[in-house]
């Protein structure tokens, strides 16, 4: 995507200013009221100057004397409060777009978060955000005033001088072209900077994210490396712009002691000439000081242009990416405790992958039913989760809920009938209770001690130190994986969702842990429809059905009755079952181990 220009830039980014555009508007108008005042200051000082300081006559000082004080004062009162607004209506411009910009990253598709690192969002919703208030806030309305300004100070030089005022005008331009010159270089360094700093954040979230397996695989010195080339790569280009921005004052400051030098120089030879007073030269020389300040703003908005650019292109590109599903379905649903479920010849492949997650895949799933969904790693089990969320849309056929399609749906309506564990469990910093309660904010502290206990978590949460209220870290450090599991459980508990489904729930936990998790699971598909993806053939008993799918398809015929698992699939010894078995159940059990355990 090329660099956005200033009108794409504020045509984007208005809107989140566009409710403030009256106080923008007061702003403008007091900076302008200050700009006058201190041309009128100027010029009761050339007044005094002339009648007063030089004649030594008192009666002479009283009336500019008091004009000079009033203007002070107002000039004062209106600079306090244009720049007042500014900074409210550019901090609210902070808040409503970086709200916007996030609540827009949170209907993208897990997908995206995949593809892009923790850290470069981070960056875009901090400082590009910022970058752009600069331009489209403040930038602009010191561009106005700073506009306003020159114009007025340079009104006041011609009148008091033209010839004295067009030398100095003359030699704007060449403000002008160091300022070009400097902000092509910024440009650059600015966009290396935010790219190298957004790597920086990635590095250090994936670091934190993933210590321990860092520490067991002895790789600090290696992240740390890591870290260090990219915080090299922000070191050269923080750099080459800080470089730049602190040579841009001290070449235009020199540049404007020239300047003023070059036309006091011209100004005695007027005053001997008698075509200016020595109030006037001095006022002339006043104006001339106090235009270079706003040419001198003028220039660094060419440098917040800049930054905006850089920032904008990674903001509009974050903007412009769409939900992987549209929510645009308005259809409801039946009010029922529990709902079927049925994919309808699925076809599905991630963006960017070379073979379909799943294809052709159908299953029915009455209301009530408990199914256990099985099959190698990369079969497309939790996919089949994904896709029930409608996290994505299947490319061909239909998932629908009590026969209407999801996509016929309130996206809310969906998520609402459906309760997820996912495989990883997520775990917010904060409390026990906040915990189980993230997906049911109004529930009261009864109701979540009620799902803990469904989900057999009551026991261990009331053993730590501030029980409920004990503050679990980041990522629940402070738990073990399978109460991980348990607090996880109650969470999909407490939503009530007439739909259950937990993706691998029982991974990585021993025999002990894995009871404590299925003896909670056997109470809640009782009241539920219940999918349970899993690799553990053990949790095979719980279901009234087995579906194995394997390469994006249902590999063994579903089963109606409620008779088991193990029996099922593999059938008396002497029968032709493997036929039944997936080459890869061939090397986990043998027929006489999975009956044995009923
Ligand atoms: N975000 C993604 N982008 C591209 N391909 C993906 C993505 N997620 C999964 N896949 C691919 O889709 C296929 C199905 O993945 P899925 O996660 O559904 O498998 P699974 O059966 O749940 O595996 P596991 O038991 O290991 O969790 C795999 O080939 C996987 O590599």
């Amino acid at each position: 995507m090329a660099q956005p220009g200033v009108r794409e830039i504020f045509r984007r980014f208005w809107p989140f200013l566009h409710r403030d555009r009256r106080k923008l508007l007061v702003a403008a108008v007091l900076f302008v009221v200050a700009a006058v005042m201190e041309t009128v200051a100027v010029w009761m000082f050339k007044v005094l100057t002339d009648d007063a300081l030089t004649t030594g006559k008192l009666s002479a000082f009283w009336q500019p004397g008091m004009t000079w004080l009033g203007t002070a004062v107002v000039g004062a009162a209106a600079s306090f409060g244009g720049a007042y607004l500014t900074s409210r209506a550019a901090e609210k411009f902070l808040l409503e777009l970086r709200a916007h910009v996030f609540d827009h990253v949170q209907e993208l598709s897990p997908d995206f978060f995949a593809r892009r690192g923790t850290g470069d969002l981070v960056a875009r919703l901090s400082g590009d955000v910022e970058s752009v208030e600069r331009l489209v806030g403040s930038g602009m309305l010191e561009t106005v005033s700073a506009l306003f300004s020159v114009v007025l100070y340079a009104g006041a030089a011609l009148y008091l001088s033209w010839d004295l005022a067009l030398l100095a005008l003359l030699l704007a331009p060449v403000f002008w072209l160091v300022a070009r010159k400097f902000s092509q270089r910024i440009r650059t360094a600015s966009r290396q900077e935010r790219d190298a700093n957004g790597a920086i954040s990635s590095v250090v979230a994936e670091g934190i994210a993933n210590v321990e397996l860092v520490q067991s695989c002895n790789q600090q010195r290696s992240q740390g490396e890591r870290l260090h080339r990219e915080s090299l790569r922000w070191f050269g280009a923080k750099l080459a712009e800080a470089r730049l921005s602190a040579l841009y004052a001290p070449v235009v400051t020199v540049l404007e002691t020239v300047c003023v030098l070059l036309i006091i120089g011209v100004g005695v030879w007027e005053i001997s000439a008698q075509r200016i007073t020595i109030g006037g030269l001095i006022a002339f020389a006043a104006y001339l000081g106090y235009l270079y300040q706003p040419l001198q703003q003028l220039g660094q908005i060419t440098m917040a242009v800049t930054a905006a650019r850089a920032g904008s292109e990674r903001l509009i590109e974050l903007m412009d990416q769409r939900p992987a599903v549209a929510d645009t379905g308005r259809a409801s649903l039946p009010a029922r405790r529990s709902r079927g479920i049925r994919f309808e010849r699925v076809g599905f492949g991630y963006p960017g992958a070379d073979r379909p997650a799943l294809a052709d895949f159908g299953l029915d799933v009455r209301p009530g039913e408990f199914v256990l969904v099985t099959g190698p790693s990369g079969a497309g089990k939790s996919t089949l989760a994904k896709l029930l969320l409608r996290f994505y849309d299947p490319h061909a056929g239909r998932v629908l809920l009590d026969d209407v399609d999801l996509r016929d749906l309130p996206l809310r309506a969906v998520r609402d009938s459906i309760a997820l564990v996912p495989q990883e469990v997520a775990i917010f910093h904060g409390t026990v209770a906040d915990n189980i309660a993230f997906g049911a904010p109004d529930a009261t502290r009864d109701e979540i001690v009620a799902a803990a206990r469904e989900a057999d978590a009551d026991e261990f949460v009331r053993r730590l130190p501030d029980g409920y209220d004990t503050v679990i870290g980041e990522r629940g450090a402070l738990l073990s994986g399978g109460q991980r599991r348990r607090l996880s459980i109650a969470r999909a508990v407490l939503r009530r969702a007439p739909v259950l489904v937990l993706d691998e729930p029982t991974n990585g936990l021993d025999r002990a842990s894995t009871r404590r998790v299925v003896e909670p699971l056997r109470r809640l598909a009782r009241t539920r429809t219940t999918i349970l993806i899993s690799h553990d053939l053990d949790l095979a008993a719980e279901a009234d059905r087995v579906v194995v799918l394997d390469g994006g398809r249902a590999a063994s015929p579903p089963r109606p009755e409620r008779t088991g698992f193990a029996g099922d699939l593999f059938g008396p010894d002497d029968a032709p079952t493997v036929r039944l078995r997936p080459p890869w159940l061939a090397t986990l059990t043998n027929p006489g181990i999975a009956r044995g355990r009923r």
